[in-house]
This record gives C-alpha cells, sequence and structure tokens, in this order.
C-alpha cells in the first residue's frame, strides 16, 4: 500500500482534535498565545490632540515671518503637563507651555518645539524664533487607530507588540484559547537519563527536552515528561496512565518494526483509533496519530531528527488547531547547493541555511540524518524535496518552508480551513 501523503496526513492528523473554549488570561500570561476573538479599539490613539515636543502651543497664524532676528513675542497663559487639561483655551496673541503628550489646548493649532523659542527672565512672554504651519508637533486624535476600527483579527498570535497594543487600549486580560495539555513519553531500554552515568552503548535520552520544548515553542502546556522501557505491559500501563490527563500526548522512539517497537501494537490493542499510520516523509516515514479516548496520540520515531521533522510537520499544526488556528509558513524558492539524490514517492525534508548572493536565494542543505541532532540548529527552514522526483542537480530550484515569521488564522470548531 502507498504510504500517505505528507499533505493528506497532515488533514488526517488534523481532525483529532478540535479548538478549545476561550479562557480570559492576563496580558503578559497571553504572551505566545492566540486571540480566541477579533478585537477593535475601543479607544483612538492618541486619545486627544497633543504635543509631540517639549515647547509652546500657539496659533500658527501668529507664527507667520518669525525667525531669529525678528521674534514673535506672545503672552504665555498657561503650562499644560502630560496628564493634565489645559485651563483655558487660548486667544489671538497668546501661548501655553506644553510638554510632551500634554492636550493642545482649544484656539492652538500648531506647536513650537523649545528650542526654537526662549522665554522672557519673568516668564510672562515667549519670544518665538521660526515659522510653522497648522498641525506642527501636534500628535492629532487618532491619527494612528481610530475608536471602532478592527485591530486584530482571532488567531492573531499575541507578540510583545500586539499585547503593547493592547495595554494601550486599557486592556488588563485578553481572551485566548486555552493551551493544550500535553505529556510526553519517551520509550527505549537503551535510554539513561542525563545526569546518570552512560557507558558508550547506551544513549543519553534527549528526546523528552526537545519534544517538550517544540511543544511549548507551539503554545502546549507540558504537564508530564515520562519514560517507560520497551515492554508491551510497561508502555500499556503508561499509555492508559497519561493519555486521560491530557489533551496530546506524544510517544517517542519504538514506532518502527523491530522486535521491540511496540507502540502502535499496543496502541491498537487499547482501541485507538489510528488517522495516520505512516506517511510519505523522510525523515520521519513512521509517524503515526491516533485517538485514544479524547486524547489525540502522536507517535514520533526514536531518531531524534526524524522526531523533530514529524513534530513539526503532525503535531504542531495539531497544537495550533486547539488553540483555534491554522499557520502558513512563508517560503521562498532557493537554488540547492549541492546535488542530492533521495528516494522517489516521498517528500524530504531537510533543514537549510540561506544565503543570498547576486543569483538570489541558495539553499545550504545540512546534512540529513534521521539519528543526528545538531542540523536543526539554526536552521532557516525546511528545503522540500519533492515526492515526484529522485536527483537534484546543485543549482535546481527547490521550495524552502522558513521556520521565522509564520501567519496565523482561525479556524472554527468543527473545520479545518480558515474561517469565512
Ligand atoms: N527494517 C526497518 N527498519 C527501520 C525502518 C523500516 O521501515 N524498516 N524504519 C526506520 C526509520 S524510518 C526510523 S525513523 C527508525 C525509527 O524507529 P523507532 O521509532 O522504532 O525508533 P527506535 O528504534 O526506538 O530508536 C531509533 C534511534 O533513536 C534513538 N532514540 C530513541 N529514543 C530516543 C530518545 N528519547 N532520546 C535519544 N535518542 C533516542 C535510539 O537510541 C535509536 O538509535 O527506524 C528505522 N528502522
Ligand atoms: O525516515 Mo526515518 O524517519 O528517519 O529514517
Amino acid at each position: 500500500m502507498p504510504l500517505t501523503s505528507l499533505h493528506t496526513a497532515r488533514q488526517a492528523a488534523l481532525e483529532a482534535l478540535s479548538p478549545t473554549a476561550a479562557e480570559s488570561v492576563s496580558l503578559l500570561d497571553a504572551q505566545g498565545r492566540f486571540l480566541a476573538e477579533d478585537v477593535r479599539a475601543v479607544r483612538s490613539l492618541p486619545g486627544c490632540d497633543n504635543s509631540a515636543m517639549d515647547g509652546w502651543a500657539v496659533r500658527a497664524e501668529e507664527t507667520r515671518g518669525a525667525n531669529r532676528d525678528r521674534p514673535v513675542r506672545l503672552r504665555v497663559v498657561d503650562t499644560v503637563y502630560a496628564g493634565a487639561l489645559p485651563s483655558r483655551s487660548l486667544q489671538p496673541g497668546e501661548a501655553a507651555r506644553v510638554f510632551t503628550g500634554a492636550p493642545i489646548p482649544s484656539g492652538a493649532d500648531a506647536v513650537i518645539r523649545q528650542e526654537a523659542a526662549r522665554a522672557t527672565e519673568d516668564g510672562r512672554h515667549v519670544d518665538l524664533f521660526i515659522t510653522v504651519p497648522p498641525g506642527n508637533d501636534i500628535r492629532r486624535t487618532g491619527e494612528e487607530v481610530l475608536a471602532g476600527t478592527l485591530l486584530f483579527s482571532a488567531g492573531q498570535r499575541l507578540s510583545a507588540s500586539v499585547l503593547g497594543v493592547l495595554a494601550s487600549q486599557g486592556e488588563t486580560h485578553v481572551r485566548v484559547r486555552s493551551a493544550p495539555r500535553v505529556a510526553v513519553l519517551a520509550t527505549g531500554d537503551e535510554l539513561i537519563r542525563p545526569g546518570q552515568p552512560a557507558l558508550s552503548h547506551q544513549v543519553y535520552e534527549s528526546n523528552l527536552i526537545l519534544i517538550a520544548a517544540l511543544a511549548r515553542e507551539a503554545g502546549a502546556d507540558v504537564r508530564h515528561l515520562s519514560r517507560a522501557r520497551d515492554d508491551e505491559q510497561a508502555l500499556r500501563e503508561s499509555i492508559e496512565h497519561l493519555a486521560p490527563q491530557v489533551d496530546v500526548l506524544v510517544t517517542t522512539g519504538g514506532a518502527s518494526v523491530g522486535d521491540k517497537d511496540h507502540v502502535k501494537r499496543v496502541l491498537t490493542r487499547l482501541g485507538a483509533r489510528f488517522l495516520v499510520d505512516g506517511v510519505a516523509l523522510k525523515p520521519g516515514k513512521p509517524v503515526a496519530v491516533a485517538k485514544f479516548g479524547n486524547t489525540a496520540v502522536v507517535v514520533l520515531p526514536g531518531n531524534p531528527g526524524a522526531a523533530s521533522v514529524a513534530f513539526d510537520q503532525l503535531a504542531r499544526p495539531l497544537l495550533l488547531k486547539h488553540q483555534g488556528v491554522l499557520e502558513t509558513r512563508r517560503r521562498v524558492r532557493a537554488r540547492l547547493s549541492e546535488p542530492r539524490h533521495k528516494q522517489a514517492g516521498l517528500t524530504y525534508l531537510i533543514t537549510a541555511l540561506l544565503e543570498y548572493d547576486d543569483m538570489g536565494a541558495r539553499a545550504v542543505l545540512r546534512p540529513q540524518g534521521a539519528g543526528q541532532i545538531l542540523q536543526n540548529v539554526q536552521a532557516d527552514g525546511w528545503a522540500i524535496l519533492p515526492p515526484g522526483q529522485a536527483d537534484f542537480a546543485q543549482g535546481d530550484l527547490v521550495e524552502v518552508e522558513l521556520f521565522d515569521r509564520p501567519s496565523h488564522v482561525a479556524v472554527d470548531a468543527n473545520s479545518e480551513g480558515p474561517r469565512a
């Protein structure tokens, strides 16, 4: 039977979860989460006409002709600080001392910064040295945002900048979808817990940290990091114990066809329903996604490189869907830095660095090995070698899916696609 294509597998995997209910969380705790609903401006920014400079609020027409040799002299009738209100409106021949952020008194229509003016010794008058047009150094009400306009759409990721905007609207909390609860279960008799001594044929267990960190990057609340021996009974007990406590259980290792690869068998015996079982993907081919009770189970291969790819391509979209979003990564076309032969029928995802020269982008491929663990460090994205082709020459154009700055759209509870 031909293996499922990556695209089909991802669609099938997404069936395993629906977006959760929204919850209200404080702004700082919302960092990295996704908006559950559209946010409109409740307040214009700025909220009132205010001064962009420390200086003097004036009537622009009265500054006409002013220069260093022939200053215009106005009477100082008020001082307005940021956060205070003017005590009176400006009449002809008058100026108000204003500081940055201070509301502009009615009657004034321009600000002259203090470097272009000088107050008389008694402070009762000010001499203006420049001519300014109406609106000079005034930040107008709503010039950045008008109350009522759409600020952010549901699905927007809450970055530092977005959080700052929400606070500027007077918000203390924001509605996001709750983080998926995740457990990671590493299997393998050869694995030694970091911190313990290990002989050379033994392997330090590194997938728990790797997968937990990747899950957190996708917004997950990682609750359990567990290990189980390559033993059907032990695996069964671990899965039965962990699954009901989380939304997503991710296992690593024991996913292939070896004598001790029990994970899929145990899940089947427990009555799990497989949505994906093996994908035409390298690395990561043995990956599976199943539904066990209300829990989505993602079975990752043990090889760290394969586990990373399979997690990224199937588990990450699932974790994001739970948070109500569909992610799209930017793609660029780049020339291959070296020839590659691959197995036809499989999509290869190879971590690549992008370099730019006169001919455009060049994808410098990292050595590819499912068991290797350094290849993803500092990579710019996945070079995608599509299934239909086996031989690639140096200079062939391929697509590179970039890790940086993905975009997100909201998905409805019962659909895989973006909202209408
Ligand atoms: N005859 C076949 N053999 C294999 C096939 C196949 O189709 N036919 N598939 C290969 C592919 S593809 C992969 S990928 C691997 C993955 O198999 P498993 O998921 O069963 O992985 P393990 O055998 O348990 O481990 C593989 C490798 O990774 C190391 N490992 C495992 N867990 C961890 C961990 N938590 N931390 C660090 N390293 C880990 C483990 O020591 C092994 O070296 O199967 C191929 N075989
Ligand atoms: O395709 Mo396996 O997943 O890496 O070697």
